[in-house]
């Protein structure tokens, strides 16, 4: 068997070794000349996945190890009986983190303290419901919105716990975008904010997108950026990516290049679902698991000798696991260096080895109980002693 593989793909080999030869080509070259005599196609986001990459290619399961699948035309997959699998979840933790680093950085920078916002969140699926859980358990206001869901639970707006992106922009001071690509259909996302609902956004008001670049019109966002200069943009997922806009790029104040899923735990557990998916098409058992391909962390263990404010330990425990800032500051450079389009991909393909909150154990004296509580709920793991 001849599997062609994103070679941006961790534990390539642990992962899909067994079941023939591994051919690893970088995700955005691969064509349909690799495929002609492939049997299976094992990819991340950036391989758009169609008729004309597979028509003359003997594929016959593809899987994608990412949670989004836009770049894939499953009807085509669907038609011509090709196994599709993709791998939900597999990074909504690491999402949240990177949601929760940034809020802590920009309250650090603006004065404001992310436990008294009110945060919306748009995309109520595996990354969002994961965020809202931890944000409420933090005693954070959360409002959020998902109508595909309400339809689906067949609950009516305002009773459901869901609610409008209209409210959600009138009453919330952070708006986060966790929705997937969707271009047709009554809850189509394409431009979800687009130039009217960006005019409308309150003064001050910070917009962070880690869903896909289309969700929000970039010139519209740009050209509120500049003109007004009023509100805080955290952008991971762009237009046109790698090839993003410079400018609006220039005017967010955190500019990621679609890492915030990219810790090592979330790109294996990716691998893995894959993996498994790829048995299970094949009619073969697997043992593989997550401990035999994901190391211990570096590091496992902090201990805060000292009472702090809540939200200053927050920052503290986050930052020693992932400071964003420096994804930030990376593709910065990059852009500078490189040219912004071949930066971002540099910056992605060359990603520093990053962990899960949740593999940080937080030593605190006994009397700390409520810093254990707050610290539990965000994501780490604590120890009282
Ligand atoms: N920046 C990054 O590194 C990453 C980006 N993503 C992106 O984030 C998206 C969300 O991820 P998950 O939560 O894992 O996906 P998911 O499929 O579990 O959840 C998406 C949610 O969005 C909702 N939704 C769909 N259309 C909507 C609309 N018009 N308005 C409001 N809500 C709507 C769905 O009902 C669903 O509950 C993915 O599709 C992917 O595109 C995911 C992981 C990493
Ligand atoms: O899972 C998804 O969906 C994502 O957006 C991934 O984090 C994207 O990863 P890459 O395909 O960009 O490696």
């Amino acid at each position: 068997m001849k599997l062609v593989v994103d070679a941006n793909i961790p534990a390539a080999d642990a992962c899909f070794g067994a079941f023939g030869e591994v051919i690893k080509c970088p995700g955005r070259e691969i064509s349909a000349e690799h495929l002609r005599d492939a049997d299976a196609l094992i990819i991340r986001s950036v391989t758009p996945v169609n008729a004309s990459l597979l028509a003359e290619s003997a594929v016959r399961f593809v899987g994608t190890c990412t949670i989004g699948i836009d770049h894939v035309d499953t009807h085509y997959l669907a038609e011509h009986d090709i196994a599709f699998a993709s791998a939900p979840g597999c990074n909504a933790e690491a999402v949240v983190d990177y949601v929760l680093a940034s809020l802590l950085t920009l309250a650090e920078r603006q004065g404001w303290r992310l436990l008294d916002r009110c945060v919306g969140i748009v995309g109520v699926g595996n990354v969002g419901s994961r965020l809202q859980a931890r944000l409420q358990a933090l005693g954070v206001e959360v409002l959020a919105c998902d109508p595909p869901r309400a339809e689906r639970e067949g609950v009516s707006e305002g009773k459901s716990g869901f609610t409008s992106l209209e409210t959600l922009i009138e009453h919330c001071d952070v708006l986060c975008l966790h929705t997937p690509l969707v271009s047709t259909g009554p809850h189509a996302t394409q431009h979800l904010l687009d130039a009217e609902r960006i005019t409308e956004l309150a003064h001050g008001m910070v917009v962070l997108n880690a869903g896909r670049g289309d969700c929000i019109d970039g010139l519209a966002l740009r050209s509120r950026l500049a003109s007004q200069n009023d509100l805080t943009a955290v952008l991971d997922v762009w237009e046109n990516e790698p090839a993003i806009d410079a400018a609006l790029h220039d005017l967010a104040m955190l500019a990621t290049p679609h890492i915030a899923g990219y810790s090592l735990d979330g790109k294996l557990r990716g691998s893995l679902m894959i993996h498994q998916a790829l048995a299970a098409h094949l009619d073969q058992t697997s043992e593989l698991t997550l401990d035999d391909i994901c190391p211990p962390p570096a590091l496992a263990s902090i201990t805060l000798q000292q009472a702090l404010p809540s939200e200053d330990a927050l920052r503290l425990c986050a930052r020693a696991v992932y400071d964003v800032r420096h994804d930030h500051e990376r593709l910065t450079r990059e852009a500078h260096a490189l040219g912004l389009a071949k930066g971002f991909d540099t910056c992605r393909a060359n990603y520093p080895l990053r962990r899960e909150f949740s593999t940080l154990t937080v030593r605190l004296r006994d009397e700390a109980q409520t810093l254990a509580t707050i610290l539990s709920v965000a994501g780490f793991t604590v120890v009282l002693a």
